[in-house]
């Protein structure tokens, strides 16, 4: 199996995938004081709630927490359980803003997870949910605790993992969710609470 390991000590963008998608890593997004301040906001500003998920065939609570937020006009089933919006809190807003200038594309939702601990974690899988904008990127921004995250193709199962760092934007260009998996490992060693947000556009129903 061919591995591909990054090392994330460069400050302009690196190119993480060789093949089916595009992906890149933008380690100072935001700076070490605006994300400080921001991962203090998001928690503190929103309505965090356990996730709730269909595995095998029954409802599980995740021990991480999530806030999903959206236009009002819009609903979204993401592992198989339908979730109701928040709104757009101010400093969402502004990270939205700053992120649509940055990749040149509007969004319409953001998933947000909060990882307390290294033994919370997100298991493989595509953000391809039948509802998202296939055209469309998604765009990760991290806040807080330094985190592994890796990649692996859905037919040949090569890898590629890099660190997300506090601040930093991870872009996922069409046809990446396609053909890759993706997800966030757990670690034993000890690590800051995390604050995940993935920008998405959802399809309005028709
Ligand atoms: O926390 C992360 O970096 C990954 C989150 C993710 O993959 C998702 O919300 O779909
Ligand atoms: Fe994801």
């Amino acid at each position: 199996m061919k591995q591909i390991s990054l090392m994330n000590d460069l400050d302009e963008a690196l190119t993480i995938l060789s093949k089916d998608g595009e992906v890149t890593y933008h380690k100072d997004f935001y700076s070490g004081s605006e994300s400080k301040q921001l991962f203090e906001e998001l928690l503190k500003g929103l309505n965090w709630q356990f996730d709730e998920l269909i595995m095998f065939g029954k409802k599980i609570t995740t021990t991480r927490k999530v806030v999903w937020v959206a236009d009002s006009d819009l609903s979204y089933t993401y592992s198989g359980v339908k979730k109701n919006p928040q709104e757009w809190s101010a400093p969402l807003l502004g990270i939205k803003q700053k992120l649509e200038s940055f990749c040149g594309h509007q969004f319409n939702s953001c998933l947000l997870n909060l990882y307390h601990h290294g033994d919370e974690g997100m298991g493989w899988h595509s953000d391809d949910e039948k509802e998202l904008d296939q055209n469309s990127p998604i765009a990760s921004l991290s806040f807080g605790g330094r985190r592994k995250f890796s990649f692996r193709h859905k037919k040949d199962l090569s890898k590629a993992s890099l660190f997300l760092d506090d601040g930093s934007l991870l872009l996922m260009q069409p046809p990446t969710q396609t053909y890759w998996q993706h997800t966030l490992l757990k670690t034993k060693v000890a690590v800051e609470p995390r604050i995940n947000l993935t920008f998405r556009k959802i399809n309005h129903a028709s």
